[in-house]
């Protein structure tokens, strides 16, 4: 802390419960915490880590710097034999998107996941030590969302025993895959199997794409980076990359064959493992990506609340000081849901990881009867939380006025990293329509004796749903959790059942499906919000020791659902689940819960444990002291290097000089 001075001390003295306590509820148990404060700290305090420059750099040395950081974090990782638990958090920690994320994050759970168990012998060990380095190449130039569409074709000779990989096409150019550009040597790449003429569908090959001795492309390949992205630094140090392969062979042995398998005769064989499970490195990375929201969500609010808490504006009286702007209560109708959201996200992400978990365990034993659901909340889920993250950042960008423009902010890099969550692993309405199919199919059979599971085992109370009325009667009615899951079960099920009424009404399901898409989006927002508020009140259900952590917990709780409740009351009201009047007094025990949160603000954003060099904003600062160090670094610019600029004499003397013989 500068100085030993914490301007933001008396806002940390009005915390009315124990953070320590919620720094290990955010973490999960006392072991997350434990590896994460200290894995946070480890890469905080090297300078090797340091980010200050990176919204400055040009590309090429950004992404240089990138290789550099991401050498040396595996050279820390084996020197202090961290386990794989603490490896991922130091990778986490360092912040910086890399080959890296794809290579554990995508290739290996794609060799993992559909890979036989001689395959996962072969490839894993020389993965697990990074002796070869992968990506994951399914994306093309011309299909993302559309996977059946890919155009690479895998086509197996029989007289060599070998796949060939080629790409037909410009629009067959593999194009976007992390890590691929530059760095990595194979790939697991997604193509249509081709045998004895006869197309078989899509499925993954692992395909070596660089050799190891010089690192240049295998022949018949072309390879490349596909430019610059969006924003400052933000996601430019990943090589998204462009793929082009000219009959390419590689062994059949490549083809990942635990879904289906080509035997040395050209024939497909399929195992008893569902075909989708060839989407299964989707899945499991979906499942992430919800955890991650509420890290990079917590990141912005943190910075913003932390700031609020700082800047004054108006209202000083008698010449005291002004107001901090985090009283005005626009400014917390802004943010307090924001940050119940980044609770609710967390605890969701934390149910998801278990069901990811159990789904896992039950393939392995060729059960499969959760993979439906698995891939529904998944879908869905990404595509929410994404979505209200990316709008949240930018939202928090907003509440810090001005300065919230400044790269030093670290807001704008945030947003630019983290936007890009909405399209991949698919664009979140493509998502969002996946999940419409499984709602509309689980309402066609009600009635039909199948009784819906999981997430949707609400729909199997239906005509109880459909006849529901709310009886709250006065504000604090809607503190009752009892209440508010049946109020979101019955919007969520009202807007299913309308949207299953209007698609029975057309002659071609498909075309009603199209015709009402964006209906049935609104009904999948609001299945999947009440997935979200029904597992923060499972949470509340848990033993949480600490002195007002469950309280504050509560109080988050009811800001998330009571913020959705005001915001989509449209959607409650038409729907008659509520009247007019209760929607009102939700929206005055909203206030109520606001100024509940007003005191514990700072404390609440503690509770994430983040350090300096992870937030990365000097408005996000832990001890409060903004202006100094803004007014420090706005020094630092490379424009200001010198007092008169490069391009004076060329460009802004001759300027000056012309208007004054014009004045004259
Ligand atoms: C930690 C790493 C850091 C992250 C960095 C980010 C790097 C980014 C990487 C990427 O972006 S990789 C590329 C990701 N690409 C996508 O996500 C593509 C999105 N598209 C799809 O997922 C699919 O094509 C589609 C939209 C699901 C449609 O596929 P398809 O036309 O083949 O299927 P349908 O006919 O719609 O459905 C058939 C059947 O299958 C079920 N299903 C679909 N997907 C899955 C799945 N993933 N898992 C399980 N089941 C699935 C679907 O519900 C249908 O079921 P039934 O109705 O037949 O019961
Ligand atoms: C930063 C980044 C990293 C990536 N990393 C990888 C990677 O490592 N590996 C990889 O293989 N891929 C990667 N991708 C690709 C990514 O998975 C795709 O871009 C994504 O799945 C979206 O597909 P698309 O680009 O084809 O979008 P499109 O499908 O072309 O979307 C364009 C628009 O059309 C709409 N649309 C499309 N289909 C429908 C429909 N049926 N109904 C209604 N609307 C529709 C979408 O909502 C969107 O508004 C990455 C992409 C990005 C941006």
């Amino acid at each position: 802390m500068e100085g030993g001075v914490d301007y933001l001390a008396d806002e940390r003295k009005k915390a009315e419960f124990d953070v320590q306590q919620m720094k290990i509820v955010w973490a999960g148990s006392h072991h997350t915490f434990e590896i994460s404060d200290r894995i946070s700290k480890l890469v905080a305090n090297d300078p090797a880590f340091s980010k200050d420059e990176r919204t400055m750099l040009p590309r090429k040395e950004l992404f240089k710097n990138t290789l550099r950081k991401a050498s040396y974090a595996w050279k820390r990782i084996n020197d202090l034999h961290l386990s794989e638990e603490e490896a991922s958090q130091l990778r986490f920690y360092v912040d910086e998107p890399a080959f890296t994320d794809l290579h554990w994050g995508m290739f290996i759970p794609a060799i993992k996941g559909q890979g036989t168990d001689e395959q996962q012998k072969k490839w894993l060990p020389l993965a697990y030590k990074m002796q070869i380095i992968g990506c994951y190449a399914q994306t093309e130039l011309g299909h993302g969302s559309n996977v059946q569409g890919l155009e690479t074709t895998a086509t197996f000779d029989p007289q060599t025993d070998e796949f060939v990989i080629h790409s037909p096409t410009l629009t067959s150019s593999k194009w976007w895959p992390g890590g691929l550009g530059k760095v990595s040597t194979h790939g697991v790449v997604y193509a249509r199997l081709i045998t004895d003429g006869q197309e078989h569908g899509i499925h993954g090959f692992i395909v070596q794409l660089r050799r190891l001795e010089d690192h240049r492309p295998l022949p018949g390949i072309i390879i490349g980076d596909i430019g610059m992205k969006f924003g400052n630094g933000a996601y430019n140090t990943m090589d998204n990359g462009v793929l082009r392969f000219d009959h390419v062979r590689i062994p059949r042995d490549q083809m990942l064959m635990r879904v289906s398998q080509v035997t040395r005769d050209g024939k497909v064989v399929q195992s008893d493992v569902p075909r989708q499970l060839v989407y299964g490195t989707m899945v499991y990375v979906r499942q992430t990506i919800v955890q991650d929201a509420s890290c990079a969500l917590s990141r912005a609010v943190c910075i913003a609340t932390r700031y609020s808490a700082v800047r004054r504006q108006f209202g000083s009286h008698n010449g005291g000081p002004e107001t901090q702007v985090i009283d005005y209560k626009t400014q917390q109708s802004r943010l307090f849901p924001l940050l119940a959201s980044a609770y609710a996200f967390r605890f969701v992400g934390e149910w998801l990881k278990w069901l990811y978990t159990d789904v896992t365990q039950r393939l392995q034993a060729n059960d499969f009867s959760t993979l439906p659901e698995a891939h529904a909340c998944t879908a869905g889920l990404k595509s929410l939380t994404t979505s209200v993250t990316a709008d949240g950042i930018e939202e928090c960008r907003k509440l810090c006025g001005g300065h919230g423009y400044l790269c030093t902010s670290g807001l704008p890099e945030l947003f630019a990293v983290y936007v890009p969550a909405c399209t991949y692993e698919g664009d979140n309405i493509v998502l969002m329509l996946q999940v419409a199919r499984i709602l509309m199919k689980t309402v066609s059979q009600l009635g039909s004796g199948k009784l819906p599971v999981g997430t949707m085992a609400y729909m199997g109370r239906i005509e109880h749903l459909l006849q529901y009325r709310c009886n709250v009667q006065k504000a604090e009615d809607w503190l009752n959790p009892a209440i508010v899951l049946e109020a979101f079960e019955a919007r969520a099920a009202r807007m299913s059942v309308s949207c299953a009424k209007k698609l029975s009404k057309f002659a071609n399901p498909e075309e009603g499906f199209a015709e009402l898409s964006a209906d049935l989006v609104e009904a999948v927002v609001a299945h999947c919000q009440l997935i979200v508020v029904s597992k923060f009140i499972e949470k509340l259900q848990q033993d949480i020791p600490g002195k007002g952590v469950k309280q504050q917990l509560k109080v988050l709780c009811g800001v998330y659902y009571l913020f959705l409740l005001h915001k989509h009351q449209g959607d409650f009201l038409a729907t008659s689940c509520v009247t007019p009047k209760q929607a009102s007094l939700a929206n005055d025990q909203l206030r109520v819960l606001y100024s509940q949160v007003r005191p514990n603000a700072i404390a609440l954003v503690d509770a994430f444990n983040y350090t300096d060099h992870f937030l990365g904003s000097i408005l996000g600062r832990y001890d409060g002291n903004v202006y100094p160090k803004l007014y420090e670094a706005a020094w630092k610019d490379p424009l200001n290097d010198s007092v008169v600029p490069d391009g004076y004499h060329q460009y802004i003397r001759p300027l000056l000089k012309q208007q004054r013989s014009a004045k004259l």
